[in-house]
């Protein structure tokens, strides 16, 4: 395991009593305000002490509370990303991304410099300052600053929550980049379901200082009873892979044998993609469809049925493109007679799916 975090810790009347190992990639700690997110992050770093526990990040042990050993935060070795990117207003972005660097330069530091400003595009940035840059690239800036501190692990504290939905979309990628070109833990706060769906490898869900949940994450968001973010937020994970573009604007992709077609997506052909695909986008038909306008139709096996508390039910189907969510009404469960076992075809429009919702895998 990378990361092994058990700790306990009582602020006023808040009581974090938590308990996770996570494998290698991306971890999302994932719930609600107040849930003990940000006191999780904390212990990490070395912000704060414990009154129990233990952690350990590859193989080394940052803190032990019954042998005494709580390493102070400059030794831990941490790269923070966090929410505001913190820049320093009166360096350029070269010094901002020198910042922290051990003084003895070497050749593999040069390397490493180039390759993370060509990585995350700052290359033409270099001699401007923060103030004239936009959110988006400050916090590309602030990320390639925590990279350069030659970390081994990384920290971000809801890194996106202070950019507008376009900026959003143009830093994920560069976290798609980071989880996926330097084999570096990442911790990651986030209270966004569309977050924890690009980017997580792992999901820990925590809910009034307790872990409620932790599992890799298209098997916690695939859980139809995973629903911390409400039934909308509900919707599966699939894995495919970009198998052409086509002239008329559609991205056609193979998972699992079956073909999806989507808007035009910007990854190039070839490329390993995880879709979401959110519950109410999927209709249902218990006969094969015709004369449909929708274009993705995968025929599958209903593995469970879940009726909600209002009017919906989430149906769990196993396809050959992997486990889709279907929320429908009860009322068509009912009216469809539908049960467990039985064969379905799950059908999707489209443009249900936007590029948002598709990220490197
Ligand atoms: N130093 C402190 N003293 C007392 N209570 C604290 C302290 N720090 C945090 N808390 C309380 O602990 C709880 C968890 O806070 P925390 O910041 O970890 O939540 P979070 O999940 O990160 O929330 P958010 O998403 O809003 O940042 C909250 O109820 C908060 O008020």
């Amino acid at each position: 395991m990378t990361l092994s975090v058990q700790i306990a810790q009582k602020l006023d009347d808040f009581a974090l009593d938590v308990a996770f190992e996570v494998p290698d990639g991306l971890t999302v700690l994932f719930g609600p305000s107040g849930s003990g997110k940000t006191t999780v992050i904390n212990a990490v770093a070395g912000l704060s002490r414990p009154s129990q526990g233990r952690i350990e990040a590859q193989g080394r042990v940052l803190f032990d509370a019954s042998r005494g050993v709580c390493l102070p935060a400059h030794r831990r070795e941490i790269g923070y990303v966090f929410q505001e990117g913190r820049l320093f207003p009166h360096m350029t972005v070269r010094k901002n991304l020198l910042y922290g660097r051990q003084l003895a330069r070497d050749r593999q530091d040069e390397i490493r410099f180039d390759r993370v400003v060509e990585m995350l595009g700052l290359g033409r940035h270099l001699d401007r300052q923060p103030v004239h840059l936009s959110g988006g690239e400050k916090q590309r800036v602030a990320i390639g600053r925590a990279l350069l501190a030659r970390p081994k692990m990384i920290l971000a504290d809801e890194p996106l929550a202070a950019l507008d939905e376009r900026r959003k979309a143009e830093i994920l990628p560069y976290f798609e980049l980071l989880r996926d070109e330097f084999s570096l833990p990442i911790l990651y706060v986030s209270h966004s379901i569309a977050e924890v769906a690009r980017l997580a490898t792992t999901v820990v869900a925590l809910a009034q200082g307790q872990v409620s949940r932790v599992g890799a994450a298209a098997e916690v968001l695939g859980d139809p009873a995973f629903t911390p973010a409400g039934v909308r937020a509900v919707g599966a994970i699939l894995d495919a892979r970009v198998k052409a573009h086509h002239a008329d604007g559609l991205t056609e992709l193979d998972a699992g044998g079956v073909a999806l077609f989507l808007p035009k997506l910007v990854q190039p052909e070839g490329q390993s993609v995880r879709v979401r695909m959110a519950a109410h986008d999927v209709m249902l038909s218990r006969e094969a469809p015709k004369g449909l306008s929708a274009l993705n139709i995968m025929c599958g096996t209903i593995a469970a049925i879940r009726a909600g508390e209002g009017p919906g039910a989430i149906v769990s189907i196993d396809t050959q493109a992997g486990r889709v969510l279907a929320r429908i009404t009860r009322r068509s469960v009912q009216a469809m007679g539908l049960v467990e076992g039985q064969p379905i075809y799950a059908v999707v429009k489209s443009v249900a799916v936007a590029p948002e919702d598709v990220g490197a895998r």
